[in-house]
């Protein structure tokens, strides 16, 4: 058994570097699951003169801890963290020796083999993998042989066995919450096939769906497809090698399909994973496209933060969304809210941008009957009473003056309001999202917002990518926001000109992200005869566009650019018209600008004179076609600046046309 080793060995060799074994503690479950109960046993043993070691499966000792004179003369023989005890070192001992038999094993003074060892006695038990029952470590507790207890092999064999109970609970509570990311999957993703793996990438659950779709695509069934290392390695290559939950899709051609891979974490472990099949080609999009709180986009970037916002929406904990104006924060404030257990409570979106310095208070915390003049009588809740039992979303909280900034900090830390002009606490329990496109370290450092508020509100910051740094996502929005406003003006779908499809994918920056997007294409569709060309974006894009190439654009008031045929009509749900019928080219005469208020249209309705018409297309221009921005300023209801529209034939020519 001692092959090979020296019985005058005075001490073991050290393998493991202090680097290595930070590494492997970094990610080891088992020493993470253990330490507590290492401890625990370190108190026990404490000043009887013994040491307690945990080891890896190769018999190194990756911790110890004791008495600090047993430590050094433990030394003397490498009883160190990062020294090899298993037999092929130092012949019997008993990390080695219980490594060796798989049992627990006590080896006393002289049983040692080599001559080093002899003035110690040493007690070591395995810890197997709750499901493969491999070996996956040693714990020992050693000390010198005149220490000697009778009962010291009983408490390290307990020891393993709250380990591996420890294990146990961890391996139900990751399989519960795989199992849980399949159900909530199976139902977000209708049509698609799902599978769950855990962590070792075995098959834990498969749907129908995703039987059918493989036997149809690569013929084969999926426990076949799924015993092929290479689909493995295809799959896997893309992941984080941090740990950190992501999602990210990979196309399998060889078997026709494309599969979003989706990290499942549990306890801040990766547990295994999710994966979202469907054929190569299918138009039906993969669920995460539109499946997560309404926020289009399958772009890797966009992808993770979806994921990081489905795991923390099943905690309380809070969330700075960061981002550029117009990404989209609110939105993922409200998937966030969506996603998780408080669901069914109250969304109340504060923007601490636009509130009068002086009514913050009162728009936070409420105030009492008759607190200040004019005050109702009956006293008035704050938004964070509002939003009880549901999620407040302080938008723009980067804009919240810094006096206020402590009142808020105040409120957070205690967990309670108090409404102005009284003195009664009232406890609050709401989820707090914030976020801000501004970058609040560096109002920090220019003293302009508090550092323990940011502290507060940042345990898990997520940043949302600009529109530019993901530019995949654009033809997804562009083709759901036309959805949408077809169905809004029950017109039909309008296609966009191929060189300008190609300037919003490709060139044009998006300063305004999302947002500029979507007002973009709404005063576009308010002015396209179905196809959108250069002279149906607001001026903004169109002096861009004209910025951008030497392309001669349409003058504002041009004819659309004439070719044969000249019918665009989109066609079916593709966002390009086709390019046979639209190409750019020369401007031809202008009969009629759909700019310029049209006669027969202008006067329709008593009251309208064309140039209140001519008021409003110009108000509509200025705005960037933002509807709600233009009857903000004009004063007025959504559905009274439609009925004005329609009145001034704006509308009805988009329906006739
Ligand atoms: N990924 C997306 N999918 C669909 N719609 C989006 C997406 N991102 C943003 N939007 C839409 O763009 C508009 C702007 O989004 P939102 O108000 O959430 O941005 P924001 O980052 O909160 O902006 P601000 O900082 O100016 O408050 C909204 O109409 C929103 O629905």
């Amino acid at each position: 058994m001692q092959s090979g080793v020296d019985p005058r060995r005075k001490a073991t060799d050290i393998s493991l570097k202090e680097d290595q074994i930070k590494d492997i503690l970094q990610y080891s479950q088992l020493y993470e699951l253990s330490f507590p109960v290492l401890q625990d046993l370190s108190l026990q043993v404490k000043e009887t003169g013994y040491l307690v070691t945990l080891c890896d499966p190769k018999g190194h000792i990756l911790f110890l801890d004791g008495d600090h004179q047993v430590l050094k003369k433990a030394e003397r023989m490498n009883f160190v963290v990062g020294a090899d005890w298993s037999e092929q070192s130092i012949g019997t001992n008993a990390i080695g020796t219980c490594l060796e038999v798989g049992q627990p094993v006590q080896i006393f003074a002289a049983e040692h083999f080599c001559v080093g060892v002899q003035d110690w006695t040493c007690s070591s038990a395995p810890i197997r993998d709750p499901i493969s029952r491999e070996i996956i470590g040693v714990v020992d507790v050693t000390g010198l042989w005149r220490d000697i207890q009778p009962h010291t092999l009983s408490m390290v064999t307990m020891a393993c066995g709250t380990i591996q109970s420890r294990m146990n609970q961890q391996i139900a509570g990751a399989r519960f919450e795989l199992s849980e990311r399949y159900q909530r999957a199976h139902q977000r993703y209708p049509g698609n096939g799902v599978m769950a793996l855990d962590a070792a990438f075995h098959p834990v659950a498969v749907n129908e769906e995703a039987r059918q779709i493989l036997r149809r695509h690569s013929g084969r069934e999926v426990e076949q497809w799924w015993d092929n290392e290479r689909i493995h390695a295809a799959l896997f290559a893309a992941r984080s090698p941090s740990g950190d939950e992501g999602m990210y899709e990979v196309t399998l051609e060889e078997c026709g399909i494309r599969v979003v891979v989706e990290e499942v974490q549990w306890s801040g472990r990766r547990v295994g994973y999710l994966l979202i099949l469907r054929p190569m080609g299918s138009q039906k999009a993969a669920g995460p496209t539109v499946a997560w709180g309404g926020v289009i986009g399958r772009s890797p970037e966009i992808l993770s933060v979806i994921s990081r916002c489905d795991v923390v929406a099943h905690t309380d904990v809070p969330v700075l969304l960061l981002g550029e104006s117009g990404t989209g924060k609110e939105l993922f404030a409200r998937g966030i809210h969506q996603a998780g257990p408080r669901r069914n409570g109250p969304f109340i979106a504060v923007n601490c941008g636009a509130l009068q310095k002086d009514l913050l208070a009162s728009e936070l915390f409420g105030y009492a009957p008759g607190a200040f003049t004019g005050a109702s009588k009956t006293g008035k809740p704050g938004k964070f009473e509002e939003a009880q039992n549901g999620t407040l979303f302080l938008d723009e909280i980067g804009e919240m003056p810094p006096e206020f900034q402590v009142h808020l900090l105040r409120v957070l830390q205690e967990r309670e309001v108090v409404r102005l002009g009284s003195s009664q606490p009232i406890p609050v329990n709401a989820r707090i999202i914030a976020a801000t496109h501004r970058n609040l370290e560096e109002m920090i450092r220019r003293g302009e917002f508090r550092e323990d508020l940011y502290f507060r509100l940042h345990v898990v910051s997520l940043t949302i990518p600009p529109l530019r740094d993901r530019r995949g996502d654009i033809p997804l929005l562009i083709d759901h926001i036309l959805d949408q406003l077809s169905k809004r003006y029950h017109i039909p779908r309008p296609g966009l000109e191929p060189d300008v499809f190609d300037f919003f994918a490709h060139r044009y920056p998006w300063p305004g992200n999302v947002r500029e997007l979507k007002h973009a294409l709404e005063y576009a569709v308010l002015f396209c005869n179905r196809v959108i060309t250069w002279r149906d974006l607001p001026e903004t894009l169109r002096k861009a566009g004209l910025g951008d190439s030497d392309r001669p654009l349409a003058p504002k008031n041009a004819d659309p650019p004439v070719t044969s045929g000249d019918h665009r009509l989109a066609v079916g749900r593709s966002t390009l018209a086709s390019p046979r019928q639209s190409l750019p080219g020369p401007v031809k005469s202008a009969p009629v600008s759909r700019l310029e208020p049209d006669p027969d249209v202008a006067n329709a309705e008593p009251g309208g004179t064309g140039a209140d018409r001519e008021q409003l297309l110009q108000l509509l221009e200025e705005v960037g076609g933002n509807l709600s921005e233009a009857a903000r300023r004009l004063r007025i209801a959504r559905t009274t600046l439609y009925r004005r529209l329609d009145r001034y034939g704006i509308r009805k020519r988009l329906k006739i046309e």
